[in-house]
């Protein structure tokens, strides 16, 4: 099956620092993979290579077969590449439901100008509705979104990314900064939308033990270089693994 994306050789370096470095990374469609790393592994600025925040010293970005290396932030997000938190435009005083509806509305005014008619109008407010309902939100559908809790904001920013149509989502930490309490419900989230199978997810995450259970495979960088890829089995099994997260190079700071 051909990769939804791939790297080759992707690599960055910011002045004589190399963060990022002969990165090859393959996702194939409808395919959860976890980043994961100690801090400063190069995480983050993998991702701004793949959204196009960074532009990469050396080195390409595929997305369906287009070399998108050179291409803005913006049409990668046309292109179907959503990474969380590019959502810079919530509305904090419009309601969880009118946030998802613009976000839908936004994806189809490229494709269509249909939204003059009530019915059309119908149609982006139930999709909303199930979108919030896909994200476990449906009860905050009436609240203004800046009266969420942080661990609602994410499932927010999710639902808007789905409304999008990202067919890639690339979650950059996703329960970072909520409480203990909110981290199962996000989880939950990302579960439900990893089993219904129709997009790929690339998903950072800073403890290996939150996503060992959901990710097809995981991908472990290390001082900017892929130290290992594999199932889940395989990178527990891997001795390079255990000796970077368990040798005292681990910085367990959450
Ligand atoms: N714009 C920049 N200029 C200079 N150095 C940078 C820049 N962005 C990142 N770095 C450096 O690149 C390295 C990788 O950082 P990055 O944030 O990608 O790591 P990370 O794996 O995401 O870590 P964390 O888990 O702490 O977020 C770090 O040493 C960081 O200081």
């Amino acid at each position: 099956m051909k990769p939804i994306l791939e790297t080759r050789d992707l690599t960055v370096a910011f002045g004589g620092h190399t963060a990022v470095n002969g990165v090859e990374l393959t996702v194939p469609p409808c395919h959860f993979k976890s980043i994961i790393g100690p801090n400063g592994a190069g995480k983050t600025t993998l991702f701004n290579l793949l959204s196009g925040q960074l532009k990469p010293t050396r080195g390409e970005v595929w997305f369906k077969g287009e070399n998108i290396t050179n291409m803005p932030p913006h049409l990668r997000t046309r292109r179907g590449l959503g990474r969380s938190f590019q959502i810079t435009n919530v509305f904090p005083n419009l309601t969880v439901l009118e946030n998802v509806r613009l976000a839908v509305q936004s994806r189809e005014s490229i494709r269509f100008h249909l939204f003059r008619h009530f019915s059309a109008y119908r149609r982006l407010l139930d999709e909303a509705y199930a979108l919030l309902d896909t994200v476990l939100l449906a009860d905050k559908a009436d609240s203004p979104a800046c009266l969420l809790a942080h661990g609602e904001k994410r499932k927010l920013e999710i639902a808007m990314l789905l409304a999008l149509d990202a067919e890639l989502l690339l979650l950059d930490e996703p329960t970072a900064g909520i409480s203990i309490e909110e981290v199962p419900a996000i989880l939950e989230v990302i579960q439900a939308i990893r089993d219904r199978r129709d997009r790929s997810i690339v998903l950072i995450e800073h403890k290996m033990e939150m996503v060992l259970h959901l990710s097809d495979s995981l991908t472990v960088l290390f001082n900017g270089r892929l130290l290992a890829d594999g199932t889940p089995e395989e990178i527990m099994r891997s001795e390079q693994v255990q000796s970077a997260y368990l040798g005292g190079l681990y910085d367990d700071a959450s």
